[in-house]
């Protein structure tokens, strides 16, 4: 089993307090979610996480030794921003090659997305667009994938598609979606993780989603 863990984050902008002693871990043939109110920092832990952004302070260990920058070694983490990313010039064939993926998950790939491999991304739809993306991240060899929002402009039955694929691929990497589809993201998930006040902890259902404020009372 592969782990991955992120240890006393400090995170802060101005003064202002994002992320304090924080500690998450994601864990080979598993699925984490990661849910949180609108700015409460899960996309600055992701970037933190997969070394694209800087924290005052953070310890990442993978399979208990310390790694200095998760970003050096590029089979270790992909992640998915927000925001689309990709050069609309990129082909998706081009993208398949940029993301290493093998004909078997291409095929797989295609398939979900509907997209012609000759297609340049700046041709499809924002779903299209956002699916392939997503896609890419997923089908990409990489021991550990995190997805911000996978599932923003995506509709109901690509939706239910990317949900049966993400079962697929756990048992081939670890998977962390924080997105406000909190259905879905918790129906998926193995575990699930709240970030709240700039603390991270792990929650039992979705009371505590509730209580925390995220989710309206019944
Ligand atoms: N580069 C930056 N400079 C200043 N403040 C920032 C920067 N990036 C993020 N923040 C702030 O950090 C806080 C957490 O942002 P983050 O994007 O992680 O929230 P989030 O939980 O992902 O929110 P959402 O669900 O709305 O996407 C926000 O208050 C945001 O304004």
């Amino acid at each position: 089993m592969l782990k991955l863990e992120i240890d006393s984050v400090n995170l802060e902008f101005d003064g202002r307090v994002i992320l304090s002693d924080v500690y998450m871990y994601l864990e080979s043939g598993v699925i984490t979610g990661l849910a949180g109110r609108n700015g409460s920092g899960k996309s600055c832990l992701l970037k933190i996480l997969s070394g694209s952004m800087q924290a005052s302070y953070r310890f990442i260990r993978y399979n208990g030794s310390h790694i200095q920058n998760p970003a050096s070694d590029p089979w270790l983490i992909n992640y998915l921003p927000q925001e689309n990313h990709l050069p609309g010039y990129l082909t998706l064939k081009d993208c398949i090659e940029l993301y290493r993926i093998d004909e078997a998950d291409s095929s797989r790939l295609q398939e979900i997305c509907s997209v012609d491999p000759s297609v340049k991304l700046e041709g499809l739809s924002g779903g299209q667009r956002r699916l392939t993306e997503v896609c890419l991240c997923l089908f990409s060899p990489t021991k550990f994938t995190l997805l911000d929002e996978p599932f923003a402009h995506i509709s109901p039955v690509k939706t239910e598609l990317l949900c049966e694929e993400l079962h697929q691929q756990k048992s081939k990497k670890s998977i962390l979606v924080t997105d406000h589809q909190y259905r879905t993201v918790t129906d998926i998930s193995d575990r699930v993780f709240l970030c709240y006040n700039g603390a991270v902890r792990e929650i039992e259902n979705l009371e505590d989603l509730r209580k925390s404020g995220y989710i309206p009372k019944k």
